[in-house]
């Protein structure tokens, strides 16, 4: 996979508070990325950094291998502020052709792109609506729209589906997840299930510091699967540990296991739940590997 973003060491201060403190990491071509981490971690700091809003105090960053700041890198990155607005008066069209302008294009190609990413976040039918005529959800997509004028490699999103009903987040997430073959997502969202659902690497900011998760948990000999039911059977931990292939089983939250098998067992997940039919439980969920908020927070 060709490096699309490489940061090193980089740091940034305000006077003597650090937003960031010796943060690296490379971003690879084809990758779904979570920033994920509490309040004034520093999500909106690095973001900021990556979108050129902000200089660093020190260390670098290039994106396809030139610095930032570089002219041939104009168009290659969009970003989704969490607080983005629209101007209420103008149509979808009009206000879209005008970012696409303010991009370069002409007249003609700015209305076509401005119909191309309407499309894409499935609002094409709706390109004459006030924006003071959309939901909130529906205006969440046209700031996500507006991120995809000129067909940028890479797209930052600031919580994306704050505030957005579970239908409309679905549909949020589902327009990531199609597009997500061309373009390199980085997604800061405080919904840990969320980010399960669309990313496959973790960027886990705490106080300006970095650690990086590959949502891959596989150790070779071993892997692993989450397991949530939807009762606390009694002795579930002993019984787990009975079941052929089985290695370690951990409660990781009240009626969640961690169940660590043996990575040569075919279709384990299939061979558990007739365990737990078996059994008579009911289950919730079932999560191949660990969960993200274990990765995050398991002491384990
Ligand atoms: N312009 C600024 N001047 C002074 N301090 C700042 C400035 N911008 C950010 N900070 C501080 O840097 C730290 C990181 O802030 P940042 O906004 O990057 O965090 P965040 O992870 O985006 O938080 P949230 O999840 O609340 O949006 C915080 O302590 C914040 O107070």
């Amino acid at each position: 996979m060709n490096s699309l973003i490489q940061v090193n060491n980089l740091s940034k201060h305000f006077g003597d508070k650090y937003a960031l403190n010796d943060v690296s990491f490379e971003v690879k071509q084809g990758q779904t990325v979570a920033l994920v981490g509490p309040n004034g971690a520093g999500k909106t700091t690095l973001f900021s950094i990556l979108c050129g809003y902000l200089r660093p105090s020190s260390g670098s960053v290039s994106i396809m291998g030139k610095p930032l700041g570089n002219p041939s890198l104009f168009g290659t990155l969009s970003a989704l502020p969490q607080d983005a607005t629209l101007d209420p008066r103008f149509s979808l069209q009009k206000q879209l052709s005008f970012y696409a302008r303010l991009q370069g294009l002409s007249l003609a190609n700015a209305t076509n792109e401005a119909s191309r990413v309407l499309e894409l976040v499935g609002l094409a039918d709706n390109h004459h609506a006030k924006i003071s005529e959309l939901s909130h959800g529906m205006k969440k997509r046209v700031c996500i729209a507006q991120a995809l004028i000129g067909e940028p490699k890479i797209v930052l999103l600031d919580e994306a589906t704050a505030g957005l009903d579970p239908l409309n987040a679905r549909e949020i997430r589902h327009v990531i997840a199609s597009l997500s073959e061309d373009i390199t997502f980085i997604l800061s969202s405080h919904d840990l299930a969320e980010l399960e659902k669309l990313c496959d690497h973790v960027l886990y900011l705490n106080q300006g510091q970095l650690t990086t998760h590959d949502r891959d948990t596989s150790t070779g000999s071993s892997q692993y699967v989450t397991l949530t039911l939807i009762d606390s059977p009694r002795n579930a931990i002993e019984q787990l540990k009975q079941l052929n292939g089985v290695l370690h089983v951990s409660q990781s939250q009240n009626k969640e296991y961690i169940i660590e098998y043996q990575a040569n067992f075919e279709q384990f997940d299939i061979h558990l739940l007739k365990y737990c039919h078996k059994l008579s439980w009911q289950y919730r969920q079932l999560v191949n590997g660990h969960t993200l908020e274990n990765q995050l927070f398991q002491k384990d």
